[in-house]
């Protein structure tokens, strides 16, 4: 079964195929740089969850499945929460969708957020480091890497697995 990952982010193309291998698929994962047709930060359920369709229903074509992960933030009780958003495309056409882990982001952040700035530049800026969205993201930074950015997806896509089986 070819899978494609609408990202070349390696903890995007990390949790994929480990998801994948935890239901005993044999799979081929790539990964591709596909455009999420959102703001490169979006904000809100509906824009993040629309940025992971976007990119899945591209990764479909010429595979078996296409799988679109989005990272986004969203504004609760005046104060922002990464959000995340899966979303899976069969070569039939159906489409599935699962939310993941909401995690409060530190009030320091408030502003550099309500002005525009995006998350991954911030996280380096503030805690000295490279990357990190590439790595355990803020999720492990601020988790005492209990959960990190790959572990936060696999969450994301075992229910997009699971309803997809549901669904044959
Ligand atoms: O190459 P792509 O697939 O776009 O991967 P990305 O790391 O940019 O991930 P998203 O587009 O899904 O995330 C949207 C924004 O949120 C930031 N972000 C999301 N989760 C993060 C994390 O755990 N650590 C650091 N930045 C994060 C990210 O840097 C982007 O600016
Ligand atoms: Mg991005």
């Amino acid at each position: 079964m070819k899978v494609m990952v609408g990202s070349k982010n390696p903890t995007k193309i990390e949790a994929v195929t480990n998801a994948f291998i935890s239901c005993e698929y044999k799979i081929e994962v790539q990964g591709s740089d596909i455009p999420s047709f959102v703001s490169a930060q979006p904000i809100g359920h509906e824009e993040t969850k629309l940025g992971a369709i976007n990119r899945a229903k591209q990764a479909v074509i010429g595979n078996d499945i296409g799988i679109g992960l989005e990272a986004g933030i969203v504004i609760m009780d005046d104060a922002y929460y990464l959000c995340n958003w899966g979303a899976l495309v069969h070569s039939s056409g159906e489409l599935f969708v699962a939310g993941g882990l909401l995690l409060p982001l530190p009030n320091f952040l408030y502003e550099h957020l309500h002005a525009g700035e995006e998350l991954g530049p911030l996280v380096d800026q503030f805690w000295n480091r490279q990357n990190t969205k590439h790595q355990e993201g803020i999720a492990g930074i601020l988790t005492n890497n209990r959960v990190k950015r790959t572990d936060l997806f696999v969450q994301v896509v075992l229910p997009l697995i699971g309803q997809w089986e549901e669904s044959r």
